[in-house]
């Protein structure tokens, strides 16, 4: 039985209702197949693919084409499930115009939404870009594309100020149209204040419980990505170890010709074996 791929208007209504959802964030095929047939609604395409899959210290390199090629492989996988496209740096801060053309192109690829981070500078992107018929999710608070700025992958609102300034941008966010908002790293307190206060979903990347829905990523879940593991990760797997452990067994069987046995090899029938030699 396939799942039915879960619409913005049910998304919407399990803020009404209290039920919370999931995104979990993958990138290729394999595991855009396992997400379809999983109990998970919303698969996130992130650009912080730019680190998981491409190695880079951020998300800044990642490119439209980065991620039209992933949102292609991740829909092929996963027919059912809603997927969010991240728009990388650079595709939607220059101009109302480039925002609007690239989020159609991220909807032309498979993606049935688009994530854009940023403050009150990005809230007219936004509103353009939900203008033209895109959904948008907003994503406020520690927003990789622009860390250098607060000096790395920091915790945000964490002072009266800074928190005050994160609720005045949600509320921004809901105004321009956003059907949801990812709350990345800020004080569970904060996140449940901000959820209160707005009529839309919120989605906690490592901002505690209070959210509509949760967010975390496939390589932190299961344990592969292991260059950095931030304090809100749960490993539900140890992947990274079992990987490792399967590439060493093979290299040792080959090492001791265990591998390949007879029912790994092709065979030709000995008519043909014979005119050979
Ligand atoms: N694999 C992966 N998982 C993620 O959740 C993720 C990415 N990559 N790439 C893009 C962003 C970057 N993210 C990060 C990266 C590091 C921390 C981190 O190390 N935070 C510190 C907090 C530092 C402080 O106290 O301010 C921590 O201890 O968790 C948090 C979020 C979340 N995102
Ligand atoms: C951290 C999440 C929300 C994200 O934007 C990504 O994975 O790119
Ligand atoms: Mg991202």
């Amino acid at each position: 039985m396939s799942k039915k791929k879960v619409t913005i208007p049910e998304l919407q209504e399990m803020k009404k209702t209290g039920k919370k959802f999931k995104m979990i964030t993958v990138y290729d095929y394999p595991f855009a197949r396992i997400v379809d047939s999983s109990n998970l609604e919303v698969i996130l395409v992130g650009d912080s693919l730019g680190m998981v899959i491409q190695g880079h210290d951020g998300t800044v390199p990642v490119e439209m084409d980065d991620m039209l090629y992933h949102v292609k492989a991740v829909r092929r996988g996963a027919p059912n499930t809603f997927i969010v496209g991240d728009m990388p740096f650079m595709s939607y801060q220059v101009s109302r115009k480039e925002a609007i053309r690239n989020a159609g192109r991220l909807l032309k690829a498979g993606a049935d939404c688009v994530k854009m981070e940023g403050d009150m500078r990005v809230v007219d992107k936004v509103a353009a870009v939900v203008g033209a018929g895109v959904p948008v999710v907003a994503h406020i608070g520690l927003t990789p594309q622009t860390a250098a700025m607060f000096g790395g992958f920091k915790v945000q609102g964490k002072s009266a100020e800074a928190a005050e300034s994160l609720l005045l941008q949600a509320l921004a966010m809901e105004k321009a149209g956003a059907f949801a908002i990812v709350l990345e790293c800020i004080p569970a307190a904060l996140a449940k204040i901000i959820d209160e206060r707005l009529s839309i979903c919120t989605i906690s990347c490592g901002a505690g419980p209070h959210a509509t829905a949760q967010n975390l990523n496939a390589y932190d879940v299961l344990g592969i990505f292991d260059k950095f593991v931030p304090k809100f990760v749960k490993q539900y797997g140890q992947l990274g170890g079992q990987i490792l452990e399967a590439f060493n067994q093979w290299g040792r069987e080959t090492d001791e010709g265990l591998y390949p046995e007879a029912k790994h090899c092709f065979t030709m029938n000995e008519e043909d074996l014979k005119r050979l030699y």
